[in-house]
């Protein structure tokens, strides 16, 4: 990943950056390494002072045994090779760090004396490195860019930090979700040239291990050109579940040519010829695209077990992805959680609230709960009291003359998501609130009150003040719900939306070889995003379908009314009543982007199941 800079053009770059107030100088952009210069640019934008000491909270004792004890499956299984990199970091004067997905140093151990210095500047547990606070780093940076780097000397961005040269790689689960990372520090005087080989070495034989603990008995899917790296980290996993691909390593999505946002669209027979004989021999297999591999099937699926992201995480692949300070104030929510203070979360539609909810729940100590969400606004209002609350047996007759637990004691444990909390009717209101001062339910049908324990975190897209002061919500309810608020912006009002369409592109997109050019680039980040995350992802996914490896997808791509539409009002949904053709045009689109989603992403396949040509299909979803 890096390209090499000697000290003194990175001395260079830092004075241009830094000192001389010219972040666009043309030293920078020459002399550093690009996800460096990116970096500096971040933490800038964030107003950090490279000249001053970076803000440190360190936890205590007890908070830390708490966090360790929180991550005891991610230090568990990244024990052997912590083990092994030790008494290297033994003889090369460093130290090996494992951090949480945000950055927070669970472990550090390695040579004493390097220990004490890197102490100094606050390498060691109970620290977080994340980027948005300890400034360019190695762990840091490499959590928000999504793959290993190596941060040497002056390229840290703050001063103090000069001294030490550090390598990590982010930790991906299964599910391609960022759990940690790994690293491995020295000094910046000593030549580190093969900390981050060692280290990503050492990441995917961790991501590796995940295999072993969370999918026996599953159908799971060895696969490598070479018979001999078969049981060997090298080799390439995928789990299927009712023959839908739902966990895989990155050497396995690597050799099939997909990427995480495959995870729970894309079949097997999608990928494959045929299937290898579930009889955990090797067989020769076909590839879809014409290559040959070695594969071993094991286990066959157990109907009765579903397989669940652990935690109940959002979609494989598409977890939110966090700008520093959202990731901050996600962190201060998953506090909030633990300590049973509900959170209301605001934000346009497709801004990623539901996302953000399920990162909260999945970062927090109720984990292993239920993740129960309720859209308010898309239950019928005769139905949401008791589907919120149960009812007793013969509350109803009919359909619904057996009792329901209802959706509050569902979450029992876990965590209640009250989506579009602001359509709740006012009734309904008084009722939650009861719930919430009591921590009792009473089923409708006059059962006994059942005590209920659960976090609640509500969403909405409305000013909720706005609506007390109308009379349609409740003050009461607002003061108990919205104690901690986190906004989240709409799109068109991030500064670093250039950013955040690369960010995303390289989340969507594992295949290093798909691009896109510059002007695309800035087209996307020029335009208004009515529809937020959820447009800009659903476009950036039609864009890789269609992208060629080694061949920036080029702006012309993007049809014109991208562009316009970003000076026009937001289309507007057709009211009910008569199919005008605003109508159909929606349904039509609806029914276009189902048979993608449906074809895994595969434009031509989903054209040629429509009966229509591929370019129609590619310009009506732009159209939309
Ligand atoms: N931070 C994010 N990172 C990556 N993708 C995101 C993010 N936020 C949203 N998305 C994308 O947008 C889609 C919609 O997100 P989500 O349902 O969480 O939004 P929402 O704010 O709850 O929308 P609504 O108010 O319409 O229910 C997700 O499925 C995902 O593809």
């Amino acid at each position: 990943m890096r390209t090499e800079a000697s000290p003194r053009a990175v001395l260079a770059a830092r004075r241009q950056f830094f000192h001389d107030g010219r972040p666009e100088g043309p030293l920078v952009a020459s002399l550093l390494p690009e996800p460096i210069l990116r970096s500096w640019r971040r933490c800038a934008e964030r107003g950090l002072d490279s000249a001053a000491l970076p803000r440190l909270e360190p936890m205590t004792a007890q908070e830390l045994r708490e966090v360790a004890e929180r991550h005891d499956k991610l230090r568990r299984l990244c024990r052997p090779e912590i083990e092994s990199l030790y008494a290297d970091a033994m003889q090369t004067g460093c130290v090996v760090v494992l951090t949480d997905a945000s950055g927070l140093i669970l472990d550090a151990l390695g040579n004493a004396d390097f220990a004490a210095r890197a102490a100094r500047v606050a390498l060691r547990p109970g620290v977080e490195w994340g980027e948005g606070t300890t400034g360019t780093n190695a762990v840091g940076t490499a959590i928000v860019e999504g793959r290993p780097i190596t941060v040497h000397g002056a390229e840290h961005y703050y001063d103090p930090h000069g001294i030490l040269s550090c390598s990590a790689a982010p930790i991906l689960d299964p599910f391609g979700q960022t759990v940690g990372a790994l690293d491995l520090s020295g000094p910046a005087a000593v030549d580190h040239r093969h900390a981050l080989g060692l280290v990503r070495l050492a990441v995917e034989q961790i991501e590796h291990r995940f295999f072993d603990e969370d999918f026996q008995g599953r159908r799971v899917l060895r696969f490598q050109s070479e018979r001999e790296l078969l049981g060997t980290a090298r080799e390439g996993i995928l789990v299927f579940e009712d023959d839908r691909l739902v966990a895989a390593n990155r050497v396995g999505l690597g050799l099939v040519g997909a990427d995480w946002s495959a995870l729970g669209l894309r079949r097997a027979g999608e990928l494959f010829g045929e299937m290898p004989r579930a009889d955990g021999t090797a067989h020769l297999m076909h590839t879809l695209a014409g290559g040959s591999l070695f594969g071993r099937f094991d286990g066959v699926s157990s109907p009765m077990s579903r397989l669940t992201r652990p935690a109940g995480g959002p979609r494989p692949g598409a977890g939110p992805l966090l700008r520093p300070s959202d990731r901050e104030a996600v962190s201060r929510a998953v506090r909030m959680v633990e300590a049973d203070v509900p959170v209301l979360i605001r934000g346009e539609t497709g801004t990623g609230k539901e996302m953000v909810a399920h990162e909260i729940h999945r970062l927090s100590e109720r984990a292993a709960g239920p993740f129960v969400a309720v859209n308010c606004a898309a239950i019928p209002e005769t139905l949401i009291e008791s589907e919120l609350f149960g009812y007793e047996d013969g509350a109803f007759t009919g359909a619904r003359r057996h009792g329901h637990k209802g959706l509050l004691r569902q979450a029992e444990g876990g965590v209640l998501f009250l989506d579009e909390i602001g359509d709740m009717p006012l009734g309904l209101q008084s009722r939650l609130l009861r719930v919430l001062q009591e921590r009792e339910v009473a089923p409708l049908g006059g059962g006994r009150p059942v005590h209920v324990d659960f976090a609640l975190i509500c969403a909405t897209h409305r000013d909720l003040r706005a609506l007390v002061e109308a009379g349609t919500f409740r003050s009461d309810l607002y003061f108990r719900i919205a104690h901690y608020t986190l906004e989240l912006p709409a799109l068109r009002d991030l500064e670093d939306r250039l950013e955040t369409v690369r960010a995303l592109w390289r989340r969507l997109v594992e295949d290093e070889r798909l691009s896109l050019s510059e002007r695309c680039e800035a087209r996307l980040a020029a335009y208004r995003w009515p529809g937020n995350f959820r447009q800009l992802v659903g476009t950036l996914r039609a864009l890789a379908a269609l992208a060629e490896p080694h061949r920036p997808v080029e702006a012309e791509l993007l049809p014109p009314e991208l562009s316009e539409m970003a000076t026009t009002r937001p289309p507007q949904l057709p009211v009910a009543g008569a199919m005008s053709d605003a109508t159909l045009d929606v349904l039509t689109v609806e029914a276009m982007r189902r048979a993608l989603e449906a074809c895994g992403g595969n434009v031509s396949r989903a054209a040629r199941q429509l009966g229509i040509n591929r370019s129609t299909l590619y310009r009506r979803l732009f159209n939309a």
